[in-house]
């Protein structure tokens, strides 16, 4: 090990011991002074071994009801780490997994304390469950579990770039990669001290992204939520309600995609010129084009406070990312650190801008077609009809416009980066959609409606996205016993359906699954898949995606108009370096030769 290393373990060993610890103590005192009963059996156990006495090391071990206490206390307040990325929407931001959980859950988990502890901890009803059904993965180590290894893989993955090829999974998806590898298909992993099934059969997948009433998404941290609630993270009947009212809004709104397509063309346009090709970094345009675009569609009159809105969202995602990347520790946030601060006053000064915006629309007499205006407006149509208790809260308003920045920016841009450096290494097919475009549009402006009849940029865009996908993998968890056929998943688990791996599977696509081939698609998706749920980048049953036409649409729209004006290649400066933080991004941007037709 190089001494860097080593400083990295002592790290592990700091973050995952001394803090885990203190929070599992913290907590196991907490249920204990709730739970006086199981208090007494544990002192009963502690002095009919030790007396009064020290406690020896040797005899420690043998504490079957303090064991079994401390891993109900695990499962129920578990303190994991800065482990997976399994929503592509910002809002999740779930790279901090297995963290502390909700007031509103803790709630519920406290009834069930009692009725649990029956069992002697999740690892080990778990292990024997999956493991008789084929499922493999390490042995649990406490506390930390695959921790420390899901770390080092993830830092080694993204260590140094790749040669250009499609078969990103070591690099993209490294932890499933590893485990997988090791273990198979069919593997779990250990999210600290809790368990996670990876879940690769499409039937399987399908009746778990169906039943979303009993699926939920895992917990998020805290520190997180305050980035953005809204309809992604609610469950049950509360998601039902909110996105019963989002859904008018998504289809009637007029998006806007031409302005700042046009804005971003205008800039490439002077660093360019007209002679020669010119190297561009398109990455971080693309960026700001789509989230210019969400800013515009959904604050429309309102852009400019719109703007700084999604300005400080921004500085809030660093600020949280930068959280993230430490272990939770429950209660941290309420804590007036200096970095405690700084993110509340964001979240005070967007939520005051948001409110003057509303109170602005409120006032109005004519109703606007921004996504704002439109949701105000299916609210207060619902409420008219069945009550106030149906439509959402002014609060509940602003936390669903901030998703949409979150939901609707990087997803879509990454998307876009990720066909245009497709289309430089294929320009076979980057001529072959600029001749479709040139077709149905010359070089004029693309409408709405034809956008949609582009059946080669359709193709490319799926396949872009198949090989690609914005968001990697996607989560679930059990709350009581699943079955599926003859398998049987324990509750507390959290199953990790792998997108990505699912989108490279060769026994699934054939043994060129990972070439650029858009002719998979030209029949449709469904032809392509066999209506199997082996391609989903925008998820699958009542939760897919709300904003999936919307991105189809946006990307069409700026393919045609960047195929319109440019044709485009590798810079030999590009690096290849697929890499996920939170979403599929190109690490080290994605630099082209830009030439002017
Ligand atoms: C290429 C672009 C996009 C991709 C790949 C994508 C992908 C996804 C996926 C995979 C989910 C399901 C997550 C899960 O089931 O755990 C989802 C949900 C969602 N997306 Fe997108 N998304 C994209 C663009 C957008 C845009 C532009 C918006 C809005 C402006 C949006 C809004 C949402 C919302 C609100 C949900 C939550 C739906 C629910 O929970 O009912 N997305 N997206």
């Amino acid at each position: 090990m190089s001494i860097r290393e080593v400083i990295e373990e002592c790290k592990i060993f700091y973050f995952a011991g001394q803090e885990t610890n203190s929070s599992l103590l913290v907590w196991t005192m907490i249920l204990l002074s709730k739970h006086q009963d199981w208090q007494i059996r544990a002192r009963d156990e502690v002095v009919q071994v030790f007396g009064r006495g020290k406690p020896g090391y040797q005899d420690l071990n043998h504490l079957k009801t303090m064991s079994m206490i401390l891993h109900e206390a695990l499962r129920l307040y578990p303190s994991g780490g800065n482990i997976y990325a399994v929503d592509p929407h910002g809002s999740q931001l779930r790279k901090a997994e297995a963290t502390g959980r909700s007031a509103a859950s803790t709630a519920g988990a406290e009834g069930v304390f009692r009725a649990e502890l029956r069992d002697v901890g999740s690892a080990a009803l778990f292990v024997p469950t999956v493991t008789g059904q084929g499922f493999k993965g390490n042995s649990y180590k406490l506390f930390y579990g695959d921790f420390k290894e899901i770390r080092r893989f993830a830092t080694e993955a993204v260590s140094k770039p790749m040669d250009f090829s499609n078969d990103i999974m070591p690099r993209a998806l490294p932890i499933y990669h590893q485990t997988s590898k090791k273990h198979g298909e069919n593997s779990f992993a250990w999210f600290g001290p809790k368990p996670a099934v990876n879940i690769t059969d499409p039937e399987m997948i399908r009746e778990i992204l169906s039943k979303n009433y009993v699926f939920h998404k895992p917990n998020g941290n805290p520190i997180a939520k305050m980035l953005a609630k809204g309809v992604a993270s609610f469950e049950e009947d509360k998601w039902a309600k909110h996105r019963k009212l989002i859904n008018p809004a998504f289809h009637h709104m007029v998006p806007s995609f031409y302005l700042s397509c046009g804005d971003m063309l205008r800039k490439w346009d002077e660093i360019v010129g007209n002679e020669g090709g010119r190297e561009v970094d398109v990455w971080p345009y693309l960026q700001t084009m789509t989230s210019d675009v969400i800013s515009r569609t959904a604050f429309g009159s309102s852009y400019e406070e719109g703007r700084k809105i999604f300005e400080l969202q921004k500085k809030q995602a660093k600020f949280i990312m930068e959280a993230t990347r430490t272990l939770y520790i429950p209660g941290w946030r309420f804590v007036p650190t200096k970095f405690n601060r700084k993110m509340k006053e964001i979240v005070r000064e967007t939520e005051s801008l948001v409110l003057g915006i509303i109170n602005k629309r409120m006032k109005a007499t004519e109703s606007t077609d921004d996504l704002l205006g439109l949701l105000l407006e299916s609210n207060s149509k619902e409420m008219k009809e069945n009550g106030s208790e149906s439509g959402m809260s002014i609060e509940e308003v602003i936390e669903e416009c901030k998703l949409f920045y979150f939901a609707g920016q990087e997803t879509t841009s990454c998307l876009l980066v990720w066909t245009m450096i497709l289309l430089s290494k294929h320009e076979d097919w980057q001529n072959r959609a600029r001749d479709e475009v040139l077709q149905v549009f010359g070089k004029g402006k693309p409408n709405y409606q034809e956008l949609n009849h582009l059946k080669i940029v359709n193709m490319i865009l799926h396949e872009a996205m198949r090989l690609y996908p914005p968001g990697v993998m996607l989560g679930r968890c059990t709350h009581k016993e699943a079955r599926f056929g003859k398998i049987s998943i324990p509750a507390g688990v959290q199953l990790v359906i792998p997108l990505l791996a699912m989108h490279h599977n060769t026994r699934l696509w054939g043994e060129d699954a990972a070439i650029f081939k858009p002719e998979r698609f030209s029949e449709g998706v469904s032809k392509a898949t066999q209506g199997r749920v082996m391609y989903f980048p925008f998820g699958w049953g009542p939760r897919i995606c709300l904003g999936q036409n919307f991105a189809m649409l946006e990307a069409k729209m700026a393919m045609v108009m960047i195929l319109q004006r440019y044709s485009f290649k590798l810079s030999p400066s590009y690096t290849h370096a697929p890499r996920t933080v939170i979403i599929l991004q190109p690490q080290h941007g994605a630099h082209l030769i830009l030439t002017k037709l």
